[in-house]
Protein backbone atom coordinates (compact mmCIF):
# COMPACT_ATOMS: atom_id res chain seq x y z
CA UNK A 1 0.00 0.00 0.00
CA UNK A 2 1.46 3.57 -0.83
CA UNK A 3 0.72 6.68 1.56
CA UNK A 4 -3.10 7.66 2.22
CA UNK A 5 -4.53 10.00 0.14
CA UNK A 6 -5.59 12.14 3.27
CA UNK A 7 -3.91 11.14 6.45
CA UNK A 8 -5.47 12.34 10.09
CA UNK A 9 -3.04 11.25 12.69
CA UNK A 10 -3.62 11.66 16.19
CA UNK A 11 -5.10 14.72 15.94
CA UNK A 12 -6.94 16.17 19.07
CA UNK A 13 -8.17 19.87 19.53
CA UNK A 14 -8.49 21.60 22.82
CA UNK A 15 -10.32 25.29 22.42
CA UNK A 16 -9.44 27.71 25.34
CA UNK A 17 -12.44 28.42 27.28
CA UNK A 18 -12.93 31.15 29.89
CA UNK A 19 -13.68 28.32 32.07
CA UNK A 20 -10.11 26.49 31.04
CA UNK A 21 -9.10 24.01 28.28
CA UNK A 22 -11.81 22.56 26.42
CA UNK A 23 -11.02 19.22 24.66
CA UNK A 24 -13.33 18.29 21.77
CA UNK A 25 -11.17 15.78 19.98
CA UNK A 26 -8.71 13.49 21.63
CA UNK A 27 -6.18 11.51 19.27
CA UNK A 28 -8.31 11.12 16.21
CA UNK A 29 -7.02 8.94 13.16
CA UNK A 30 -8.19 8.45 9.67
CA UNK A 31 -7.06 7.43 6.56
CA UNK A 32 -8.85 7.75 3.23
CA UNK A 33 -7.96 6.68 -0.11
CA UNK A 34 -8.14 8.98 -3.04
CA UNK A 35 -11.68 8.96 -4.57
CA UNK A 36 -13.30 7.48 -1.04
CA UNK A 37 -16.89 8.39 -0.31
CA UNK A 38 -16.58 9.04 3.54
CA UNK A 39 -19.40 10.28 5.69
CA UNK A 40 -19.61 11.35 9.29
CA UNK A 41 -21.56 10.83 11.91
CA UNK A 42 -21.99 11.55 15.40
CA UNK A 43 -24.00 13.38 18.28
CA UNK A 44 -24.37 17.08 17.79
CA UNK A 45 -21.25 18.72 19.19
CA UNK A 46 -18.95 15.90 19.02
CA UNK A 47 -16.68 17.58 17.13
CA UNK A 48 -17.44 16.45 13.28
CA UNK A 49 -17.48 20.31 11.60
CA UNK A 50 -14.04 20.87 13.97
CA UNK A 51 -12.73 17.45 12.54
CA UNK A 52 -13.81 18.65 8.84
CA UNK A 53 -12.33 22.06 9.55
CA UNK A 54 -8.96 21.03 9.97
CA UNK A 55 -9.43 18.86 6.88
CA UNK A 56 -10.20 22.20 5.31
CA UNK A 57 -7.54 24.39 6.68
CA UNK A 58 -9.61 26.78 8.63
CA UNK A 59 -8.14 25.69 11.82
CA UNK A 60 -4.73 23.67 12.67
CA UNK A 61 -5.41 20.71 15.19
CA UNK A 62 -3.63 21.19 18.97
CA UNK A 63 -1.61 18.45 18.36
CA UNK A 64 -0.81 15.84 15.88
CA UNK A 65 -1.72 16.35 12.19
CA UNK A 66 -3.81 16.29 8.73
CA UNK A 67 -1.86 15.46 5.84
CA UNK A 68 -2.92 15.43 2.01
CA UNK A 69 -0.70 13.49 -0.30
CA UNK A 70 2.21 13.58 2.35
CA UNK A 71 1.59 17.45 2.93
CA UNK A 72 0.69 18.90 6.14
CA UNK A 73 -2.34 21.00 5.77
CA UNK A 74 -1.72 24.33 7.61
CA UNK A 75 -4.29 26.69 5.85
CA UNK A 76 -6.97 26.27 3.13
CA UNK A 77 -6.12 25.68 -0.48
CA UNK A 78 -8.35 25.55 -3.66
CA UNK A 79 -7.40 21.33 -3.35
CA UNK A 80 -10.01 21.44 -0.57
CA UNK A 81 -13.81 23.25 -1.14
CA UNK A 82 -16.31 23.11 1.78
CA UNK A 83 -19.77 23.43 1.34
CA UNK A 84 -22.06 24.34 4.01
CA UNK A 85 -25.80 23.58 5.25
CA UNK A 86 -26.42 27.44 4.57
CA UNK A 87 -25.24 27.45 1.28
CA UNK A 88 -22.90 30.60 1.87
CA UNK A 89 -23.64 32.22 -1.77
CA UNK A 90 -23.49 35.81 -2.26
CA UNK A 91 -26.86 37.20 -2.57
CA UNK A 92 -26.35 39.94 -4.65
CA UNK A 93 -24.85 37.60 -7.49
CA UNK A 94 -26.77 35.68 -9.78
CA UNK A 95 -26.08 31.87 -9.65
CA UNK A 96 -23.88 32.25 -12.67
CA UNK A 97 -21.58 35.09 -11.07
CA UNK A 98 -21.67 33.46 -7.72
CA UNK A 99 -19.97 29.98 -9.46
CA UNK A 100 -17.93 32.54 -12.10
CA UNK A 101 -16.00 34.47 -8.90
CA UNK A 102 -14.63 31.28 -7.36
CA UNK A 103 -13.58 30.68 -10.79
CA UNK A 104 -11.67 33.50 -11.72
CA UNK A 105 -10.21 34.17 -8.28
CA UNK A 106 -8.47 30.46 -8.16
CA UNK A 107 -7.69 30.44 -12.19
CA UNK A 108 -6.97 34.39 -12.68
CA UNK A 109 -4.91 33.82 -15.90
CA UNK A 110 -6.99 31.17 -17.59
CA UNK A 111 -9.04 33.42 -20.25
CA UNK A 112 -12.63 34.81 -20.10
CA UNK A 113 -13.65 31.93 -22.58
CA UNK A 114 -12.25 29.39 -20.47
CA UNK A 115 -13.83 31.05 -17.65
CA UNK A 116 -17.41 30.87 -19.13
CA UNK A 117 -17.21 27.49 -19.99
CA UNK A 118 -16.35 26.06 -16.60
CA UNK A 119 -19.34 28.04 -14.86
CA UNK A 120 -21.81 26.92 -17.49
CA UNK A 121 -20.57 23.50 -17.51
CA UNK A 122 -20.64 22.84 -13.77
CA UNK A 123 -24.23 24.74 -13.61
CA UNK A 124 -25.18 22.61 -16.49
CA UNK A 125 -23.59 19.58 -14.40
CA UNK A 126 -26.27 20.41 -11.59
CA UNK A 127 -29.45 21.05 -13.80
CA UNK A 128 -29.67 24.88 -13.63
CA UNK A 129 -28.09 26.29 -16.82
CA UNK A 130 -32.16 28.04 -16.82
CA UNK A 131 -31.36 29.39 -13.64
CA UNK A 132 -28.00 30.54 -14.03
CA UNK A 133 -29.22 34.55 -14.09
CA UNK A 134 -31.47 34.10 -10.84
CA UNK A 135 -30.10 35.72 -7.76
CA UNK A 136 -30.11 33.44 -4.62
CA UNK A 137 -33.28 35.10 -3.11
CA UNK A 138 -35.03 33.32 -6.52
CA UNK A 139 -33.97 30.43 -6.02
CA UNK A 140 -35.23 27.41 -3.71
CA UNK A 141 -33.69 25.70 -1.19
CA UNK A 142 -32.33 22.62 -3.27
CA UNK A 143 -31.29 25.02 -5.95
CA UNK A 144 -29.24 27.17 -3.40
CA UNK A 145 -27.30 23.91 -2.69
CA UNK A 146 -26.60 22.99 -6.09
CA UNK A 147 -25.26 26.58 -7.01
CA UNK A 148 -22.88 25.99 -3.69
CA UNK A 149 -21.99 22.28 -5.21
CA UNK A 150 -21.54 23.41 -8.54
CA UNK A 151 -19.34 26.56 -7.49
CA UNK A 152 -17.17 23.84 -4.65
CA UNK A 153 -16.24 21.72 -8.03
CA UNK A 154 -15.38 24.33 -10.48
CA UNK A 155 -12.27 24.96 -9.14
CA UNK A 156 -11.40 21.19 -9.29
CA UNK A 157 -11.01 20.64 -5.91
CA UNK A 158 -9.15 17.07 -5.37
CA UNK A 159 -11.75 16.68 -1.84
CA UNK A 160 -14.89 18.02 -1.14
CA UNK A 161 -15.91 18.85 2.04
CA UNK A 162 -19.80 18.76 2.72
CA UNK A 163 -21.09 19.97 6.01
CA UNK A 164 -24.36 18.73 6.35
CA UNK A 165 -25.21 19.92 3.10
CA UNK A 166 -28.91 18.46 2.70
CA UNK A 167 -30.40 18.83 6.35
CA UNK A 168 -32.60 21.39 5.34
CA UNK A 169 -34.14 20.40 2.47
CA UNK A 170 -37.49 18.44 2.18
CA UNK A 171 -36.61 14.86 1.24
CA UNK A 172 -37.49 14.84 -1.79
CA UNK A 173 -35.22 17.46 -3.19
CA UNK A 174 -32.56 15.74 -0.42
CA UNK A 175 -33.03 12.60 -2.27
CA UNK A 176 -32.57 14.05 -5.88
CA UNK A 177 -29.98 15.99 -4.69
CA UNK A 178 -28.20 12.32 -3.30
CA UNK A 179 -28.47 10.84 -6.66
CA UNK A 180 -26.90 13.59 -8.70
CA UNK A 181 -23.94 14.02 -5.83
CA UNK A 182 -23.35 10.14 -6.19
CA UNK A 183 -23.23 11.09 -10.19
CA UNK A 184 -21.18 13.94 -9.80
CA UNK A 185 -18.61 11.66 -8.02
CA UNK A 186 -18.73 9.36 -10.23
CA UNK A 187 -17.61 11.75 -12.92
CA UNK A 188 -15.39 13.58 -11.21
CA UNK A 189 -13.62 11.23 -8.86
CA UNK A 190 -13.43 13.61 -6.21
CA UNK A 191 -12.51 12.14 -2.66
CA UNK A 192 -15.61 13.60 -0.57
CA UNK A 193 -15.97 13.99 3.41
CA UNK A 194 -19.47 14.33 4.13
CA UNK A 195 -20.80 15.10 7.98
CA UNK A 196 -24.66 13.56 7.99
CA UNK A 197 -26.84 13.22 10.44
CA UNK A 198 -28.93 10.39 8.60
CA UNK A 199 -27.78 7.17 8.51
CA UNK A 200 -29.86 6.25 5.28
CA UNK A 201 -28.22 8.97 3.37
CA UNK A 202 -24.91 7.48 4.18
CA UNK A 203 -25.68 4.17 3.45
CA UNK A 204 -26.98 5.18 0.17
CA UNK A 205 -23.48 7.52 -0.73
CA UNK A 206 -20.64 6.23 1.01
CA UNK A 207 -18.37 3.82 0.78
CA UNK A 208 -17.30 4.03 5.28
CA UNK A 209 -19.55 5.89 7.61
CA UNK A 210 -17.06 7.35 10.44
CA UNK A 211 -19.33 6.91 13.77
CA UNK A 212 -17.90 9.38 16.26
CA UNK A 213 -18.06 8.90 19.93
CA UNK A 214 -19.23 11.73 22.05
CA UNK A 215 -17.41 14.73 23.11
CA UNK A 216 -15.71 16.07 24.82
CA UNK A 217 -12.93 14.32 24.11
CA UNK A 218 -14.41 12.26 21.00
CA UNK A 219 -12.81 10.06 19.13
CA UNK A 220 -13.73 7.88 15.78
CA UNK A 221 -15.39 5.10 17.53
CA UNK A 222 -15.67 2.92 14.72
CA UNK A 223 -15.44 2.99 10.85
CA UNK A 224 -18.20 0.71 8.84
CA UNK A 225 -17.59 -0.62 5.62
CA UNK A 226 -20.42 -0.19 3.40
CA UNK A 227 -20.70 -2.95 0.74
CA UNK A 228 -23.42 -2.37 -1.76
CA UNK A 229 -22.04 -2.45 -5.12
CA UNK A 230 -21.98 0.66 -7.42
CA UNK A 231 -23.80 2.44 -9.21
CA UNK A 232 -25.93 2.24 -5.98
CA UNK A 233 -30.10 1.58 -6.41
CA UNK A 234 -32.00 3.28 -3.65
CA UNK A 235 -34.94 0.42 -4.05
CA UNK A 236 -32.36 -2.26 -4.94
CA UNK A 237 -29.76 -1.91 -1.56
CA UNK A 238 -33.05 -1.24 0.64
CA UNK A 239 -34.58 -4.56 -0.39
CA UNK A 240 -31.05 -6.22 0.85
CA UNK A 241 -31.10 -7.45 4.38
CA UNK A 242 -27.64 -6.27 4.93
CA UNK A 243 -29.32 -2.80 4.75
CA UNK A 244 -30.93 -3.57 7.94
CA UNK A 245 -28.02 -5.06 9.67
CA UNK A 246 -26.02 -1.80 8.63
CA UNK A 247 -28.61 0.05 9.66
CA UNK A 248 -29.24 -0.96 12.91
CA UNK A 249 -25.35 -1.15 13.48
CA UNK A 250 -25.25 2.52 12.95
CA UNK A 251 -28.42 2.88 15.29
CA UNK A 252 -27.65 0.75 18.28
CA UNK A 253 -23.80 2.55 18.21
CA UNK A 254 -25.53 5.87 18.26
CA UNK A 255 -28.49 5.42 20.37
CA UNK A 256 -27.32 2.91 22.66
CA UNK A 257 -23.61 2.24 22.96
CA UNK A 258 -23.49 6.62 22.36
CA UNK A 259 -26.93 7.38 23.20
CA UNK A 260 -26.22 11.31 24.17
CA UNK A 261 -28.24 12.60 27.24
CA UNK A 262 -29.76 15.21 26.06
CA UNK A 263 -30.21 13.75 22.12
CA UNK A 264 -33.09 15.29 20.86
CA UNK A 265 -33.21 13.45 17.31
N1 LIG B 1 -13.96 28.25 18.69
C1 LIG B 1 -14.45 27.46 19.66
N2 LIG B 1 -14.17 27.70 20.97
C2 LIG B 1 -14.64 26.91 21.94
N3 LIG B 1 -15.42 25.82 21.71
C3 LIG B 1 -15.73 25.53 20.44
C4 LIG B 1 -15.28 26.33 19.35
N4 LIG B 1 -15.75 25.78 18.19
C5 LIG B 1 -16.48 24.70 18.55
N5 LIG B 1 -16.47 24.55 19.90
C6 LIG B 1 -17.13 23.47 20.66
O1 LIG B 1 -16.60 22.25 20.19
C7 LIG B 1 -17.60 21.24 20.21
C8 LIG B 1 -17.70 20.59 18.85
O2 LIG B 1 -18.29 21.48 17.91
P1 LIG B 1 -18.55 21.04 16.39
O3 LIG B 1 -19.25 22.16 15.73
O4 LIG B 1 -17.30 20.55 15.80
O5 LIG B 1 -19.55 19.79 16.59
P2 LIG B 1 -20.41 19.01 15.53
O6 LIG B 1 -20.24 17.57 15.84
O7 LIG B 1 -20.06 19.44 14.17
O8 LIG B 1 -21.88 19.48 15.92
P3 LIG B 1 -23.22 19.63 15.04
O9 LIG B 1 -23.57 18.24 14.59
O10 LIG B 1 -24.20 20.19 16.02
O11 LIG B 1 -22.90 20.56 13.91
C9 LIG B 1 -18.89 21.92 20.67
O12 LIG B 1 -19.05 21.67 22.05
C10 LIG B 1 -18.62 23.38 20.43
O13 LIG B 1 -19.31 24.18 21.35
Amino acid sequence: MGEPFLLIEDVSKIYPTPDGPYTVLDGVNLTVQESEFICLIGHSGCGKSTLLNMVAGFSRPTYGEVQLQGKRILEPGPDRMMVFQGYALLPWLSAYENVYLAVDSVYPRKSQADKKAIVREHLDMVGLSDAADKKPGQLSGGMKQRVAIARALSIRPEILILDEPFGALDAITKEELQEELLKIWREHRVTVLMITHDIDEALFLADKLVMMTNGPAAKIGEVMEIPFPRPRNRARIMEDPQYYELRNYALDFLFRRYAHDDAAD
